[in-house]
């Protein structure tokens, strides 16, 4: 049984019916089951157990408060990109000391918060980063831990938007130019080299770019020992992905023990960033259909959720299950376009979908735990909508949604001429 299963005729979230959730809170919002998620990090820190490992969930994915709480309860040590996400995991409970800091333009304020509270590791992704690394940590008289994010340059075979480890993407440093920058870094006083770093990208289906990436940085490990720099941890990011459609991409523990297969023998604490493999399936997005709109072309369902809600659909055409969260069969079923109320072509959460839908009715947007709410915006003044967490027969609501008043409220009007 998974979190998201039909009971008597309608869809449920742990012991939770949707449309009781949906009459509390509203729609549209987000629904996460604990269990789905602890069972998720679970399947990730099992696989690892009996080597030296950090689980650090990529907090870009969902940055929740109550998520991040739960996965630091776990355990967990976490992914930042930025100031804001390094906030969110102090104020989560999460431990400073199994922070890793990734992205490609940390601002030296960002760096001087990250040294003060005593991160894990900075994940340098230039040359440039590393200097003001040094700069930053000698005014604080302290070293920075860190491992050079490396772009081992292998086809990831995902969408393009979200491929990050070919030379021609901006992340990473060129894996033949990352032995220079480790001697470099070697002579800064005030650097600390611990790792190797890459991330290859998302929603990967196939093992294979993991592991070959992971070839390319043990044959970096080595020539760098050769030269006397040790490299203590290797992190090979996040990445994995879930299936949306049809998609079946190894499970955690299947990728794991080709990883460990790999490495055996070796003496290195692994890393790994996952985002979406921890969180896309335990969320679901619940919106109401609000008018029925039957054309000669194409039948449209206007709901009340939309691209600024939920954009993955009209970035990347990615495609999401939508189901009735009560399936009916006093109306035939037929192909609707789901769409939102935001004036833009692009605003579709789902085509042709085979469905039995009257005014009213409830839809439940799967997998949408991952890179869901965490990118909705305002825009048609759109306020954000809430997110719920179900822990067995209890609801919790974790975020509530905005109001148009605190939308308009930071804004101000020009002087009067
Ligand atoms: C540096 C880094 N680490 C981890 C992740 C998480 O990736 P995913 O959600 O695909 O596991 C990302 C996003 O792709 C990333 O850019
Ligand atoms: N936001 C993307 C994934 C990007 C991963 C971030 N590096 C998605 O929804 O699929």
């Amino acid at each position: 049984m998974t979190a998201f299963d039909y009971r008597h005729g309608e869809l449920y979230a742990e012991g939770v019916a949707l449309s009781a959730i949906a009459a509390e809170y509203d729609t549209p919002c987000f629904v996460y089951s604990r269990s789905a998620i602890e069972q998720a990090y679970q399947a990730w820190d099992s696989a690892l157990q009996g080597v030296p490992h950090l689980v650090c969930f990529a907090v870009k994915a969902n940055s929740n408060l109550a998520v991040l709480n739960l996965l630091a309860r776990q355990g967990a040590g976490f992914d930042i990109v930025s100031g804001g996400e390094l906030e969110r995991v102090l104020a989560a409970g999460g431990e400073p000391s199994r922070i890793v800091f990734s992205g490609l333009g940390k601002t030296a304020a960002e760096m001087r918060r990250a040294l003060e509270v005593g991160i894990h590791c900075f994940n340098v992704e230039s040359a440039a980063e590393l200097e003001r690394l040094q700069q930053v940590a000698a005014e604080l008289e302290i070293k920075a831990p860190i491992s050079l994010r490396v772009n081992p340059d292998v086809d990831a075979k995902t969408h393009p938007y979200i491929s990050t480890g070919l030379k021609e993407n901006k992340f990473g440093i060129d894996i033949a130019r990352a032995p220079d920058v480790y001697r470099r870094a070697a002579e800064l006083s005030h650097i600390d080299i611990c790792g190797v770093d890459c991330h290859i990208g998302s929603q990967l289906t196939d093992d294979t770019p993991f592991i070959d990436a992971l070839q390319r940085l043990l044959q970096l490990i080595d020539g760098l020992a050769e030269e006397g720099i040790q490299i203590r941890h290797l992190d090979l990011g996040g990445g994995l992905g879930v299936t949306y459609r049809d998609e079946t991409p190894p499970s955690p523990g299947a990728y794991l023990a080709k990883v460990r297969e790999a490495l055996a023998g070796r003496d290195l604490t692994l890393l790994f960033e996952p985002g979406r493999s921890i969180v896309a399936n335990a969320g679901v997005m619940l919106t109401r259909v609000n008018l029925l709109k039957p054309t000669e072309h194409k039948n449209f369902a206007i709901i009340d959720g939309a691209m600024n809600d939920l954009i993955r659909p009209a970035l990347y055409s990615a495609w999401m299950g939508i189901d009735a969260v009560k399936p009916r069969s006093d109306v035939a079923a037929q192909a609707w376009d789901i769409v939102g109320p935001v004036c833009e072509t692009g605003d579709f959460l789902g085509k042709d979908r085979e469905l039995a839908l009257s005014e009213g009715d409830l839809l439940a947007v799967r997998s949408a735990g991952a890179y869901g709410f965490v990118m909705s915006s305002n825009y048609n003044t759109r306020p954000r909508a809430a997110e719920v967490l179900v822990d067995g027969e209890q609801t919790h609501l974790v975020r509530r949604r905005e109001t148009v008043a605190e939308l308009l409220a930071g804004e101000r009007l020009l002087p009067e001429d």
